[in-house]
């Protein structure tokens, strides 16, 4: 009996646990650095500085531009992938809200008088947008760019998810803000793409998982640096 008890746990550690799931395990500090930064705090107690989120929401219009064709390049690797053709469906949704999100951010920075096309972007930014565009070769494998995607998706989510937690004190101009990545559908939405992840690094070769968590990580960091240079330190 005991024995047969162990072999469950011991199965439960080694096979059960999704990659993803393991990475943020493993790299729960810097997760909880990209996912609880202290913009995204000040955003959920209120105590933002104004200054700080029009910088982050010029500088975030350009990373979305730039973002844009990673997607399509990881879009053109899921429909070489043998499959159902359902990763290449979900993919293509993420497309079109990024179509949309370019719309919001447009009119967005019309109402807090943010001139888009004078916006400088910053270091920060700029080597994260190089990272992408490095990422868009068709040498890059598809778990490492479908890894990615979850990635940068989920850090917002999680982000802007925890600022509408209950008890918050959002200031009124900012609650779209927060909805838009915060909401519902949108968790969803990431839950499908970590769930097409975990099922590509599932059947990965340990290089392509390595190489995907070492991008996952270069997501993380890249993320915090980005928060950094919102509130001015970077
Ligand atoms: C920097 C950054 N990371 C993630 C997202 C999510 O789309 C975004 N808009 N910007």
């Amino acid at each position: 009996m005991e024995d047969a008890g162990k072999k469950l746990v011991t199965e439960g550690v080694d096979c059960k646990i999704p990659v993803t799931e393991a990475w943020i395990r493993k790299h729960r500090l810097l997760y909880d650095g990209a996912t609880r930064h202290p913009f995204i705090r000040s955003i959920r107690d209120g105590s933002v500085d104004f200054s700080y989120f029009k910088r982050w929401l010029g500088q975030d219009y350009i990373f979305v531009r730039s973002f844009v064709p990673f997607v399509a390049s990881t879009l053109v690797k899921s429909s070489k992938e043998s499959g159902d053709g359902l990763d290449m469906e979900v993919i293509l949704g993420g497309m079109a809200s990024l179509n949309d999100e370019i719309n919001w951010f447009k009119n967005e920075a019309s109402k807090f008088h943010v001139s888009l096309t004078s916006v400088v972007p910053q270091k920060a930014n700029i080597k994260y947008c190089r990272f992408l565009e490095n990422l868009t070769s068709s040498e890059v494998e598809y778990p490492v760019a479908i890894s990615v995607f979850w990635a940068i998706e989920v850090v917002y989510q999680e982000s802007f998810a925890h600022c509408l937690e209950e008890g918050n004190l959002i200031p009124e101009e900012l609650q779209g803000t927060c909805e838009r990545w915060g909401n519902e559908g949108f968790g969803t939405y990431c839950k499908t793409l970590r769930e097409i992840a975990d099922r590509c690094l599932q059947k990965a070769s340990p290089e392509v998982i390595s190489k995907a968590e070492v991008a996952f990580l270069s997501v993380l960091e890249y993320e915090v640096d980005f928060w950094n240079m919102s509130i001015g330190e970077a």
